[in-house]
């Protein structure tokens, strides 16, 4: 179980994350959905302890995320969202830096690497640089490496992005067997209908804020079943994020003359 409790996340001028609070429960695929600059990376980083929030407290079964916390983030498997990481190792040796840190037995973690390579055709591909593949080819290093240490906790920002449809549609059967397992799977996503396919259980931000959290079941039945587009839409109205995030001028203004 995964709790946030009050949590906030406030960069210089913007308030990211604005006294978020939600659960999540093992065995959970869950969709964290919103338009661009809504907070969900804020939120994702916040759980795999890229950055610390200003205040509140992120738990994992009942303790708390702190940023020396080992044994908590070895239960974590995260996928950024861009795949633009490592560039001068070769998919193998990313791998190894991944079993390394997450001290996976040898002959454990090669089995799963001949498993997952064959399973995302990356077959052949592993004495070659990252750099020298396309996004999708890096997508799928990265998922792979997440893969390897059977995560309790697998955490994807963006992860369809740049993905051919066979490798979605193995992304998504690995998302459901994962979370069938009695992991959690967690993953933010623009696309309300991969979320529909794949999500028990989704928040909905906006400028930084929780517009809904709860099933998507609920949510159509809320709403007298209208179209999910137009229930999102609704509920989120395009506004500019990066202007509406902003702290008020009067914060501001106490910051410039501090
Ligand atoms: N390092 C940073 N410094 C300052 N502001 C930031 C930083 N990172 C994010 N922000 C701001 O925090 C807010 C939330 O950003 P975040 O990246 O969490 O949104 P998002 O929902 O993931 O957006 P997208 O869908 O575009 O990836 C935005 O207003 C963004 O400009």
């Amino acid at each position: 179980m995964i709790t946030f409790d009050h949590v906030t996340k406030e960069y210089e001028t913007t308030v990211a994350l604005n006294n978020v609070s939600f659960e999540i429960a093992d065995g959970e695929v869950f969709g964290l959905i919103g338009h661009n600059g809504a907070g969900k990376s804020t939120t994702i980083k916040s759980l795999v302890s890229v950055i610390e929030p200003t205040s509140g407290t992120i738990t994992i079964d009942g303790k708390p995320l702190s940023v020396n916390d080992l044994e908590l983030k070895s239960k974590i498997a995260y996928v950024p969202d861009s795949p633009d990481l490592f560039l001068n190792l070769s998919a193998g040796e990313y791998w190894d830096l991944i079993r390394a840190a997450y001290n996976i037995p040898n002959d454990e973690a090669e089995a799963k690497i001949q498993e997952l390579m064959a399973f995302y055709q990356l077959e052949g591909k592993r004495n070659h640089l990252i750099q020298s593949f396309s996004h999708g080819m890096r997508q799928k290093v990265l998922l792979i490496g997440a893969l390897l240490s059977h995560p309790k906790i697998w955490v994807m920002d963006e992860p369809m992005t740049g993905l051919d449809p066979q490798a979605i549609f193995d992304l998504k059967q690995q998302i459901k067997q994962h979370a069938a397992a009695g992991n959690i799977v967690i993953f933010s996503s623009h696309d309300l209908n991969t979320a529909q396919e794949l999500c028990d259980h989704i928040v909905i931000l906006k400028h930084g804020e929780i517009s809904y959290d709860g099933t998507l079941k609920d949510l159509r039945a809320q709403h007298q079943n209208a179209s999910l587009e137009d229930i999102y839409l609704n509920m989120v109205k395009c506004v500019d994020d990066s202007i509406t995030n902003e702290k008020s001028n009067k914060d501001n203004e106490v910051g410039e003359e501090s």
